[in-house]
């Protein structure tokens, strides 16, 4: 892990704007690419634009080059080819401290010597910022993480959540163009990280951050981000909103990865402008809504996917499936509910998420519904496993 401001340059900060005033800067990624040693392509022709004042996160599974992409925009690691380009400034050849990015990693990497203030002081003091302005915005970044009354502890009498909090002001308060944060809240419980998301999210809104996060929890993307890149084998499957990814998965890697979707087999049985009409393999009926220029009008087999939370329940024998209710389980105010459907022996139970209120009883027999704008249509040429992805869990 590089040492962080340790290598910054002494140089002035990249924006000197008050909090509020958006000191983001947009930042373009073309056709991003790395190898490593032993043949492994790590990165494969990664391309995207990301707005000033965004926050984006590469979002994937183990070794789908998240951080490998995140670590040639910071600069620690060198691209094969492409480019990286921050606030129309061409960087991809600067060394990593004549970037001006800021870092925020899952180890803290806090002067353990060093109080809290003279830790998130210390790159000011590297730009050799006037002592008065560095008073204040050290103050102004400590009391926006709400770590004013600590400030004259060291690292060692800080928990977790704080420590990383410190860190994040560190990197802040320098008010660089662009931040860059890799797992950083990876090391804490959920509660904690919960807490800090929404720190995290409030302080970039507020100062108009741009914000590059790479993690692999689907759910922290989606209370986090802007828009989420979701990244397979070194490429971006999707680079969209999370309602997008959600609502209009391009692959039906991206429509598992995101929302553990079920995947019903069966073929097209009619196509007009205004739906899809989907024969399922256990006899039932499925609207989709229309298919767009991937459509699978000449693939026999297709899957519809769709979310757990899209699915309704209806009177047995209505809707497009109907099923004895297998496991139901109570997650707080929501209840997860496994059914499996009569007619298709080898079929895997289909998973739905209700509001708690609306549990049925195992062993009850149900109808299934969704709307047709929540199912999407992929050629069945290529099976989930194959695409990487997990089998569903019981329960998920
Ligand atoms: N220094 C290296 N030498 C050789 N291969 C590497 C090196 N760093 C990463 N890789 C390989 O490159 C691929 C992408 O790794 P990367 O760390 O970017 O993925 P990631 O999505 O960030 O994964 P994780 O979530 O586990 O950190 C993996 O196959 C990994 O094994």
């Amino acid at each position: 892990m590089p040492e962080l401001d340790v290598m910054t340059e002494r140089q002035t900060p990249a924006a000197d704007s008050p909090p509020g005033t958006g000191t983001g800067k947009p930042l373009s990624v073309t056709g991003l690419r790395k190898t490593y040693g032993g043949g492994v392509t790590a990165v494969d022709e990664v391309s995207m634009e990301i707005a000033a004042g965004e926050f984006v996160t590469f979002l994937g599974s183990s070794g789908s080059g998240k951080t490998t992409t995140l670590m040639m925009i910071a600069g620690f690691c060198e691209p094969d080819s492409g480019s990286i380009v921050v606030g129309g400034r061409d960087v991809t050849r600067l060394a990593p401290q004549k970037r001006g990015l800021g870092f925020v990693f899952q180890q803290y990497l806090l002067f353990p010597h060093m109080t809290v203030w003279e830790n998130v002081a210390f790159p000011l003091q590297l730009r050799d910022i006037p002592k008065a302005e560095l008073r204040r915005r050290v103050g102004e970044t400590l009391e926006m993480a709400g770590l004013s009354g600590m400030a004259r502890r060291r690292p060692r009498e800080l928990s977790g959540g704080q420590q990383q909090r410190v860190a994040l002001c560190r990197a802040l308060v320098y008010r660089p163009p662009v931040i860059l944060m890799d797992e950083p809240l990876g090391a804490l419980d959920k509660k904690l990280r919960d807490q800090l998301q929404t720190e995290i999210k409030r302080i970039q809104r507020e100062l108009g951050l741009t914000v590059i996060y790479v993690t692999h929890d689907q759910e922290e993307a989606l209370v986090l981000s802007d828009r989420i890149a979701v990244m397979r084998d070194g490429r971006v499957d999707q680079f969209d909103t999370p309602r997008e990814l959600f609502e209009r998965p391009r692959t039906p890697f991206v429509a598992d990865f995101l929302g553990a979707a079920n995947f019903l087999a069966g073929h097209v049985e009619e196509q007009t402008p205004d739906h899809t009409l989907v024969r399922l393999d256990t006899g039932g009926l499925l609207k989709a809504r229309p298919q767009t220029a991937q459509a699978p009008a000449q693939t026999p087999r297709v899957r519809a996917a769709v979310q757990p939370g899209r699915l309704g329940l209806c009177p047995a024998g209505q809707g497009f499936c109907t099923g004895t209710v297998e496991t139901v389980t109570y997650v707080g105010t929501l209840v997860r509910v496994t059914v499996r459907p009569a007619g298709g022996a080898d079929t895997e139970p289909v998973r739905l998420e209700l509001p708690a209120g609306r549990a049925p009883a195992p062993g009850e027999r149900v109808g299934l519904t969704a709307d047709p704008d929540d199912v999407s249509v992929f050629p069945d040429s290529v099976s989930a496993p194959e695409l990487g992805v997990p089998a569903p869990e019981q329960g998920r």
